[in-house]
């Protein structure tokens, strides 16, 4: 008999092609998110599970007796509680590699949008507001090129954001990670620096580290108040990595110039957040992966993560 698998999102036909030459499969075709109890009941009597971050908790591994897989469609596992399936004797895998380039994509697009205040001035063209007068002053920017950018958590997708620094707008780029990395510095042209320094030196400061008790909250007030009144803040990692608080405050304060950001602590964020009623911040929905290409590589390597488990092979990708 073929494993059983619930898969919490539509995913294409050739995926669920795949899927079913291995394991019978049931798939939440709906665009809204599947609810809670809703995912708690199809997953009653599943061996395996493909979901894209919904979070992993003893609770829903209680409701799931059988479960020997949850394959997560994404890098980032924070969704995982990692000793529950330990404890569960559950496997987790997730996606890095096949997201590097366009997630770096949007990163430098954040950059730019933010530096050249491109969604401000979209809407002032778009409501007819712009005029000739309106070159004066307020809405000038300021450079990328040959800038500083501050990566933290200089991993995979770091390594790809610094490349476009680099190569494609001459930027000094400093890093800081947990471990030094001399490959990087030596191919990229990256130069190590503790947090401080990098937060002091930066014009711009990237957040791309995963999340984790460590990275939570890593940058609040005190990290805000190093940075340079003229930085530019972007936090494509996840949004509990920042002391929103602390973000809402330095940018009313004007301790630092600007933010952009793909990700809140509460998602999706709603319209009367704090910082989407301020004019020098530019988001987007936690959209860093999402082309159809790379969308389609991740549902697919997530897809042969969870065969790979359920017929007794070592997944590629098992983070548990
Ligand atoms: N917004 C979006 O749509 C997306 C967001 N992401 C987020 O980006 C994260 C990074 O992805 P990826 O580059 O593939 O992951 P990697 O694991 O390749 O890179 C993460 C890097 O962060 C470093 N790091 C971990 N903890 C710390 C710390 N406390 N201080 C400094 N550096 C630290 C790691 O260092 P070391 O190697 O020494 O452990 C590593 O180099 C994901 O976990 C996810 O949260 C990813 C994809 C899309
Ligand atoms: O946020 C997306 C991911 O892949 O992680």
């Amino acid at each position: 008999m073929k494993p059983k698998v619930f898969v919490s999102m539509p995913i294409s036909q050739e995926v669920k092609d795949y899927l079913m030459q291995h394991c019978d499969i049931k798939v939440w075709e709906e665009q809204e998110p599947i609810k809670r109890d809703d995912l708690l009941r199809e997953i009653a009597d599943v061996d395996g599970l493909l979901t894209s971050g919904r979070r992993i908790t003893e609770n829903l591994l209680h409701h799931a007796p059988k479960l020997k897989v949850v394959s997560n469609k994404s890098v980032g596992y924070n969704n995982f509680d990692l000793e529950a399936m330990k404890k569960h004797n559950v496997i987790g895998t997730n996606t890095p590699g096949v997201l590097d380039e366009t997630v770096a994509d949007l990163a430098v697009g954040l950059m730019l949008a933010a530096a050249r205040r491109i969604s401000e001035l979209d809407q002032l063209v778009k409501s007819g507001q712009w005029t000739p007068q309106s070159w004066d002053g307020p809405f000038l920017g300021v450079d990328v090129h040959r800038a500083t950018l501050g990566v933290i958590g200089m991993g995979r997708i770091g390594e790809a954001v610094a490349k476009r620094a680099r190569l494609g707008f001459n930027m000094e780029v400093l890093y800081c990670n947990r471990r030094q990395k001399p490959k990087a510095e030596k191919e990229l042209g990256v130069k190590y620096a503790d947090l401080d320094t990098l937060l002091q030196q930066s014009d711009f400061v990237m957040l791309l580290t995963p999340l984790t008790p460590e990275t939570e909250g890593m940058i609040g007030e005190r990290e805000f108040q190093l940075m340079k009144e003229s930085a530019i803040f972007i936090n494509v990692s996840r949004g509990q990595t920042v002391d929103e608080d602390a973000l809402i405050r330095a940018l009313k304060n004007k301790e630092i110039y600007a933010a952009a950001l793909d990700v809140f602590q509460q998602e999706p964020v709603t319209k009367d957040h704090p910082l989407l009623q301020m004019k020098n911040v530019v988001t987007t929905p936690h959209i860093g992966s999402a082309t159809r290409k790379t969308t389609e590589a991740m549902a697919m390597k997530a897809a042969e993560n969870l065969v790979a488990a359920l017929t007794g092979k070592e997944p590629e990708n098992r983070v548990i």
